[in-house]
């Protein structure tokens, strides 16, 4: 069975970090409520949903993404960028290693955020400009190498992380937001898309993508690609700059 990785949301969220937009007030028991319609719709789609201890002096902890690059049963325990979720990353390393991964760790001075690293196939393109440094990557690269995936560094300046900007959809188009694609000509097969957080979605199977309620005019364009779409509310996690993406961690079965 597939597994995802989920963290429940710090009553401390209101305090998450902010880099590229103005705070506004976030109601912590309304992101609560989106948080667990959230694992509602990846249980419902078959994801049996596996929670990393709680974080709660940490406020980006429901962020788990950013802590972890999985691939196959190997596990990189991410170095994230900021400071302030450095403490993150020991719940998912003992929860990945309860589950029988092999765990390798980036390691100072690289830094990286699982929200940098976007897969599709043996690809694996990391966003370098933001919370992973040159570092990061050639650590990430060292150890997914020999898994058999090539490792492509992209530049990242308008957004938070790469998966900020573009996600992949089944098959491999890459979809993004383009005024925050720093360089769309990256990618051979690049879906522009109307609305910023139409640019993340999470896939769930070859046909089915998770995707924010805030993007209904993209949600319309993926169904026209014959796509089945689950949106699900996370508007009070957008105010802290997160995404659908980063509020789990697949684990293939
Ligand atoms: N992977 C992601 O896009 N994570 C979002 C993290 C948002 C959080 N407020 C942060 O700045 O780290």
């Amino acid at each position: 069975m597939n597994r995802a990785l989920v963290r429940r949301p710090s009553p401390r969220l209101a305090e998450g970090l902010l880099t590229h937009i103005a705070r506004t007030p976030v109601d912590a028991d309304l992101a609560r409520t989106q948080w667990e319609g959230y694992v509602a719709a990846l249980r419902a789609e078959g994801w049996e949903t596996v929670e990393v201890p709680p974080a709660d002096d940490c406020p980006d902890a429901a962020f788990v993404e950013d802590t972890v690059v999985v691939l196959g049963d190997l596990a990189v325990i991410s170095r994230p960028g900021a400071d302030e979720r450095k403490p993150e990353t020991a719940g998912t390393e003992e929860t990945l290693a309860g589950l029988g991964y092999r765990i390798a760790r980036i390691e100072a001075p690289g830094t990286l955020d699982g929200g940098d690293v976007l897969k599709h196939d043996h690809t694996v393109w990391v966003g370098l400009g933001g919370r992973t440094n040159a570092s990061g990557v050639e650590q990430l690269a060292a150890l997914l190498g020999p898994e058999g995936a090539t490792v492509v560094g992209v530049p990242v300046s308008r957004v938070l992380h790469l998966k900020s900007a573009v996600t992949a959809l089944p098959g491999g188009t890459v979809v993004g937001y383009q005024p925050l694609v720093d360089d769309p000509a990256v990618w051979d097969d690049f879906l522009p898309v109307p609305e910023e957080p139409g640019a993340h979605v999470v896939l769930l199977d070859h046909e089915t993508v998770l995707m924010s309620t805030s993007a209904p005019r993209t949600r319309a364009l993926f169904e026209d690609r014959g796509l089945r779409v689950v949106a699900v509310d996370i508007g009070e996690f957008e105010k802290l700059e997160g995404c659908v993406t980063c509020l789990s961690v697949r684990l293939r079965g």
